[in-house]
């Protein structure tokens, strides 16, 4: 059986740190399908993706193959994680009102085009349930106010871990989650940002973009933290806009962008393509 394989890094840059991964896995009998690297030379911080495949290592585990590569983890005090590629990633999706970044992602998994299994969806609102109930996917309608947002979130904790999901997605999820719930989710929750950041920040960028009379508008698809709107940056774009256009076809125009960003980060995302570096991203992308 082919056994599909993705290893990602980070360590002090150094000589060797390539010759000594590649040489470890090819020992190994595997073949290396793709592999991306990125010196960061403010901090002289190395990040390597590998991809490997191997046509008959039936015998050989991923908690084997970890505890060999360890050694050479810790030669060069790598931060790093070995994963099987054929494990398609458990995500749960949060939408409040705006269902066009739920609807793009739920398709393109449907479609077999996102390496995603969505698990569950929760919401603040009920108008994302019959669309969610069509493509059989458990809804869970959780109302929120400041009098039991943390009974709310601890709601949403345990239903990723019910069900092994690795990432939560806040496709137009209109509420401002707790220090707490950013800490428990760090580095694995994705908000998609209705503007180009830094630029509008907050709830409502459109209008914001209106009254600035920008010529650009867009989309950032970023990690969820404390901090709003100020987490790391994963996917952007933009689109042209005119002085003819009305708020509403601003609002319009974007939404288009915003559920191409989200898509893009959550398949590099799950495709572990997307490495931390501080308060910023390396992206593998393909
Ligand atoms: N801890 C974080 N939580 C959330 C973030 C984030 O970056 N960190 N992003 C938001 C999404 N978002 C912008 O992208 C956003 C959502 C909501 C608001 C806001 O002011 N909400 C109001 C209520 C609005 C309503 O009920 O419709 C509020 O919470 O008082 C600002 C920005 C998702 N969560």
């Amino acid at each position: 059986m082919t056994t599909n394989t993705v290893l990602t890094l980070s360590c002090p840059d150094k000589p060797g740190i390539v010759a000594s991964v590649s040489g470890f896995f090819a020992q190994k009998g595997f073949n290396i399908e793709e592999s991306t690297q990125h010196e960061d030379r403010q901090t002289g911080r190395f990040f390597l993706r590998t991809a490997f495949t191997c046509a008959d290592c039936d015998d050989q585990t991923l908690a084997s193959l970890r505890e060999e590569f360890s050694a050479i983890a810790a030669e060069f005090d790598m931060e790093w994680q070995l994963r099987d590629q054929d494990q398609r990633m458990k995500i749960v999706l949060a939408v409040s009102k705006w269902g066009h970044c739920f609807n793009g992602l739920m398709h393109k998994w449907r479609a077999g085009t996102l390496p995603v299994d969505i698990v569950a969806v929760v919401s603040n609102h009920d108008d994302m349930r019959n669309s969610c109930e069509w493509y059989g996917v458990p809804y869970y309608h959780l109302p929120v106010s400041n009098e039991n947002r943390p009974e709310q979130e601890a709601q949403i904790l345990q239903i990723m871990k019910d069900t092994d999901a690795e990432l939560l997605v806040l496709a137009r999820y209109m509420q401002i989650l707790s220090d707490n719930l950013c800490r428990q989710l760090s580095g694995r929750a994705i908000n998609i940002h209705h503007s180009f950041l830094p630029g509008f920040k907050g709830a409502k960028p459109y209008h914001q973009a209106y009254e600035r009379g920008v010529k650009l508008i867009g989309a950032t698809a970023h990690y969820v933290t404390a901090d709003l709107d100020e987490g790391p940056i994963i996917e952007q774009a933009v689109e042209r806009v005119s002085h003819a256009n009305s708020p509403d076809e601003l609002v319009e125009i974007g939404r288009d962008v915003e559920t191409v960003v989200l898509n893009r980060a959550v398949n590099w995302h799950a495709q572990h393509r997307v490495l931390m570096n501080g308060n910023r991203t390396v992206v593998f992308r393909r």
